[in-house]
């Protein structure tokens, strides 16, 4: 299909092409005046577009813009040495990175434009900043808070990294005071007031549902938020990168594309 060309191309590369999110994107891209796929990378050449696929990162010689990673954390440490060698934008999706590969993150974001975010939801990135006042009111007055994630039984990483991020807005609100309780299975003691207890749910086809559930003294707060598609990152992902590109080096997340 030939599509009508808007005057601000944004030219991306899309890490992860033949994944879930890759296929999402590049289906949204191709109805975009204003964004095309430059290159794709996989681990295989499935030839599903009629963009060139590299199966090394390092191969890609196409002129971009910006590049979106939703792929795995295997990636990860080649992605950012290949945006930073190109000084290529670089919207990071891919959740379950380890502590080292987070702070390569930051290192790389000395040398090119890195906007890191485990969702790319407007709703979970709003639900970011709501819970920190609720957390300051509810938290400082003793309530419990505890995060269920619930995702479909493809997903690798648990908990979700939106999870994390949940938690980690939670903890910031409270001076990081908090630490993170993943499994109670071998605990024999009660709830210590400081945890943030995490449980992961998987199975069938569950896109994406997170709750932040407040529960104090005979009353009980939830916050949910509920992703019915996948195109609710895609979106996310490719506003992300038309505003990513072209900016200085620098560590970003969706709360720049939101307020921008
Ligand atoms: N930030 C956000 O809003 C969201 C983040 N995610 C995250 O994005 C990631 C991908 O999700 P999803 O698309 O569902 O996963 P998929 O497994 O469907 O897709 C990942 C793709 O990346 C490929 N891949 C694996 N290793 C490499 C590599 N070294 N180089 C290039 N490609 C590679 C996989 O190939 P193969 O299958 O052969 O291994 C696969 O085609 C996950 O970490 C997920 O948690 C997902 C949704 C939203
Ligand atoms: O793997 C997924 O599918 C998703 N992963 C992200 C996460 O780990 O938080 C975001 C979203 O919930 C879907």
């Amino acid at each position: 299909m030939q599509k009508k060309r808007g005057k601000k191309m944004v030219r991306i590369i899309m890490n992860g092409c033949n994944g879930h999110m890759g296929r999402v994107i590049s289906e949204l891209v191709e109805k975009d005046e204003n964004a095309e796929i430059a290159a794709g990378i996989d681990v295989a050449d499935m030839k599903i577009y009629n963009y060139p696929v590299y199966t090394n990162v390092f191969d890609c010689d196409k002129e971009a813009d910006v590049m979106i990673d939703f792929s795995s954390p295997k990636a990860t440490d080649n992605v950012l040495k290949y945006c930073v060698e190109k000084k290529l934008p670089l919207v990071l999706c891919t959740t379950g990175l380890s502590e080292e590969q987070l702070s390569c993150v930051n290192e790389a974001a000395k040398e090119t434009a890195v906007l890191r975010s485990a969702n790319m939801s407007l709703g979970i990135n709003t639900l970011l900043k709501l819970l920190q006042d609720a957390a300051k009111v509810l938290a400082t007055a003793g309530f419990d808070m505890e995060i269920v994630e619930r995702h479909h039984n493809l997903k690798v990483d648990a908990p979700s990294g939106t999870a994390l991020a949940l938690a980690d807005s939670l903890n910031e609100a409270m001076d990081n005071e908090y630490h993170y309780v993943y499994d109670r299975s071998q605990k024999r003691e009660k709830r210590d007031e400081k945890e943030i207890g995490i449980s992961a749910v998987r199975g069938g086809t569950i896109v994406g549902d997170h709750e932040v559930i407040f529960a104090g003294p005979d009353e009980v707060i939830e916050f949910r938020h509920t992703a019915y598609s996948k195109t609710v990152f895609a979106k996310g992902a490719v506003e992300a990168a038309k505003f990513l590109s072209g900016k200085p080096a620098g560590l970003y997340n969706m709360s720049h594309v939101i307020n921008k």
